[in-house]
């Protein structure tokens, strides 16, 4: 009976080992395609997944630098419905970002952003976006020392004094006196229209644009958990209207008639002239007016970037007189008191490089990205439709890369009184669907 017994368990025994290694077998089986394996994962939980693993923390580029030291640099979260990857440390972040750039060129298709105009920055690959991206170029990186390149520059100049007196003559707060004139810049620039900076109608679009900055920038947990999105129906309605609220002034203050007077056969005298010479010329791909609006309202609304930069810029210089008095130094060794323009950036590399250590401290997030096929990041498989996490925070805050990386030190960035920029610093991301925009901030900033 005694041995009956034995047999028995001796049976069980074996068959749940058995089962457990068929297990094992068929679970490291289904982890791995060819050489590749699932990227590490923490426990998660019922329907949030892993999503209470972001509470705590100021953004979740800082949670996913702490996971970072238990999981390494590739791991795998469920957030909400959503499958996620986070990617951390220079060489992998590499990886996606140009190796397999075109592995992982698409945007992730949250709801809220199909409400917001974001037509440039979160859209897929395709022609079409190559397209704009080609045409936006000419404008966005103006060659130096080009009409385009010296235009820019006296319309950033006179934005500037104004700007200056206004300040001088202490009007309070000075973020809305920046973001007008940024945007009038931009408005210049892009579609070659001046506004009167106290003009009620520009200053409503000016304010409309930050509001959806700001929208842009925070993170919902609606995002990833859609049945959650009633709970912003009202937010977002607001939002929907200031997107209305931008197209009508956009095509009653820009646009007005151009559409209809454009003359196919000029050269394009900014871009609005360009997407519409596309689209009249009936030049390939395809566009339509409605996206070409978009994608203008889009870049515009870069001018809501450059602000709040500028007045973060500010903020940290008001805590740093030691630097502000290293820049006045430089200013007065190499200008004199010759005003300051945008040819003269490379003079200034102390200058240039305060402005590096300011876009590093503010560590803005890489956009996320979507791969569009079952690839492979440092060996760990990467499922087709995954949402990738580029953690640039990790980049910029790293102690193994920076020395005292909490502190603000511009020094950091020159070399033999010349600036340099490591290779693992990437604030406008890279690839093919990098910042459109980072020159233009280089020279409005400067
Ligand atoms: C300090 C200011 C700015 C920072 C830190 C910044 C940073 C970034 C980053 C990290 C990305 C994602 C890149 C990637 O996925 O690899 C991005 C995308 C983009 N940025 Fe900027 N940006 C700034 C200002 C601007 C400005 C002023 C413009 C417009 C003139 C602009 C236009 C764009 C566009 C159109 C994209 C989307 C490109 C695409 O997906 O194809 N940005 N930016």
């Amino acid at each position: 009976m005694f041995f009956v017994h034995i047999g028995h368990f001796t049976l069980y025994l074996v068959a749940f080992v058995a089962t457990a290694a068929a297990f094992a077998i068929f679970e490291s089986y289904r982890n791995r395609k060819g050489n590749t394996s699932e990227p590490p994962s923490p426990v998660r939980l019922p329907i949030i997944g892993h999503l209470h693993l972001m509470s705590g923390y100021q953004v979740p580029y800082q949670a996913f630098t702490e996971l970072s030291k238990k999981y390494g640099n590739v791991f795998k979260l469920q957030l909400g419905y959503v499958k996620c990857v986070v990617i951390n440390g220079h060489k992998s972040i590499r990886e996606a970002l140009v190796t397999k750039g075109n592995h992982f060129d698409s945007r992730p298709n949250f709801e809220r952003y199909q409400q917001l105009f974001c037509a440039l920055a979160f859209c897929n690959w395709s022609t079409t976006q190559k397209t704009r991206r080609d045409m936006l170029k000419a404008y966005t990186f103006p060659r130096a020392f080009t009409n385009r390149f010296y235009t820019l520059e006296e319309l950033i100049a006179i934005d500037t004094r104004s700007v200056i007196s206004s300040i001088n003559e202490g009007f309070l707060p000075t973020k809305p006196i920046i973001s007008r004139a940024c945007a009038n810049i931009f408005t210049r620039h892009f579609c070659s229209k001046n506004f009167d900076l106290a003009d009620e109608t520009f200053i409503e679009m000016v304010e409309n644009y930050d509001d959806i900055f700001y929208e842009v920038n925070q993170g919902y947990a609606a995002d990833f958990l859609p049945f959650l999105m009633p709970f912003h129906e009202k937010n977002l309605k607001r939002i929907g209207n200031l997107t209305h609220r931008i197209r009508d002034f956009v095509l009653t203050h820009i646009i007005g008639t151009r559409f209809d007077d454009l003359d196919v056969e000029s050269e394009p005298n900014d871009y609005v002239d360009s997407l519409i010479k596309h689209i009249k010329s009936g030049e390939s791909p395809e566009l339509t007016w409605d996206s070409a609006l978009f994608a203008l309202e889009d870049i515009i609304g870069g001018h809501s970037a450059v602000a709040n930069f500028l007045v973060k810029l500010f903020a940290f210089l008001a805590k740093e007189p030691e630097v502000q008095i290293n820049i006045q130094k430089e200013i007065d060794r190499v200008l004199g008191n010759k005003e300051v323009t945008i040819s003269d950036r490379t003079l200034l590399p102390y200058t240039e490089a305060t402005i590096f250590e300011a876009i590093r401290l503010i560590a803005s997030p890489i956009v996320p990205r979507v791969a569009n096929r079952d690839s492979s990041i440092d060996g760990y498989q990467i499922e087709k439709g995954t949402v990738i996490f580029l953690n640039n925070y990790d980049l910029s805050m790293s102690l193994d890369l920076w020395d005292e990386p909490e502190k603000f030190k511009p020094e950091r960035f020159i070399r033999e009184n010349r600036l340099i920029k490591p290779d693992h610093f990437l604030p406008f991301g890279g690839g093919r669907r990098s910042c459109m925009g980072y020159k233009m901030v280089q020279l409005l900033l400067s």
